[in-house]
């Protein structure tokens, strides 16, 4: 199977799994990216079954839009059942790295609103160690240097990314060679560095549900609830 299979694969899982649960009144968080991109895709398939959905990014946005989904603002959703997202990395304990589509602030925010966050991604995101892929840092554009600077202290070595600037009109810095043995405590040093909003380690609120789409088929693993 090719990877873009894969993909489809996992997004299909994902809505056998949303779909019975949705309701009239339901909105869908919705994540970024090409994985993200083939759930749309399904789920407009069932346009009157749900209300509508928040997004991650404006590309999600635009997409859902163009097939008629509305799209809430998350300020005005009181509560979000289901966030269906792709990722750049998963660990068997479901921590996650995100952003390499620039969205990781969005989509923490959207994650953390929601009771059931479902990762989708084909089997070459599954690592035993978070960290090959570098880790996206969304930063404010004057603290670039200062933060590249305490990025450094950590062990990493920061790039810029050059061109891209985010939905929140800030820059991305790509941290490779981070030592990431814990992932939460890394999440949370980053996390308070002047000037970064927010780093692409989903580890203080990993995935709850991840279907791993494998040649064999796809795999679902579960968090335990705290
Ligand atoms: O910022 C982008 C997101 O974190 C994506 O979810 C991540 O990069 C995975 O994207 P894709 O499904 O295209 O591999």
């Amino acid at each position: 199977m090719t990877q873009d299979q894969l993909k489809q694969a996992v997004a299909q899982a994902a809505l056998d799994l949303v779909l019975p649960q949705l309701t009239a009144k339901s909105i869908i968080g919705i994540g970024t990216g090409s994985t993200a991109n083939f759930f749309i895709d399904l789920l407009a398939k069932y346009r009157m079954e749900f209300d509508g959905a928040v997004a991650s990014s404006e590309a999600s946005a635009k997409r859902l839009r163009t097939y008629g989904i509305p799209v809430y603002d998350l300020n005005s959703v009181p509560e979000l059942e289901f966030y269906v997202d792709g990722a750049d990395e998963t660990n068997e304990h479901l921590e996650l790295i995100k952003g390499g589509g620039a969205a990781l602030t969005r989509e923490k925010i959207v994650a953390a609103v929601a009771d059931t966050f479902i990762c989708i991604a084909d089997e070459s995101k599954k690592v035993t160690q978070l960290g090959a892929f570098p880790l996206p840092v969304e930063v404010i554009p004057m603290a670039r240097s200062h933060v590249a600077r305490q990025l450094v202290e950590l062990g990493g070595d920061p790039v810029y990314r050059e061109g891209v600037v985010t939905d929140n009109g800030n820059v991305i810095l790509d941290v490779y060679h981070l030592n990431i043995s814990s992932a939460p405590e890394l999440e949370n040093q980053i996390n308070n560095i002047v000037g970064v909003v927010t780093n692409g380690l989903f580890a203080q609120r990993p995935a709850d549900i991840l279907l791993l789409g494998t040649a064999q088929g796809v795999q679902q693993l579960k968090r335990p609830k705290a």
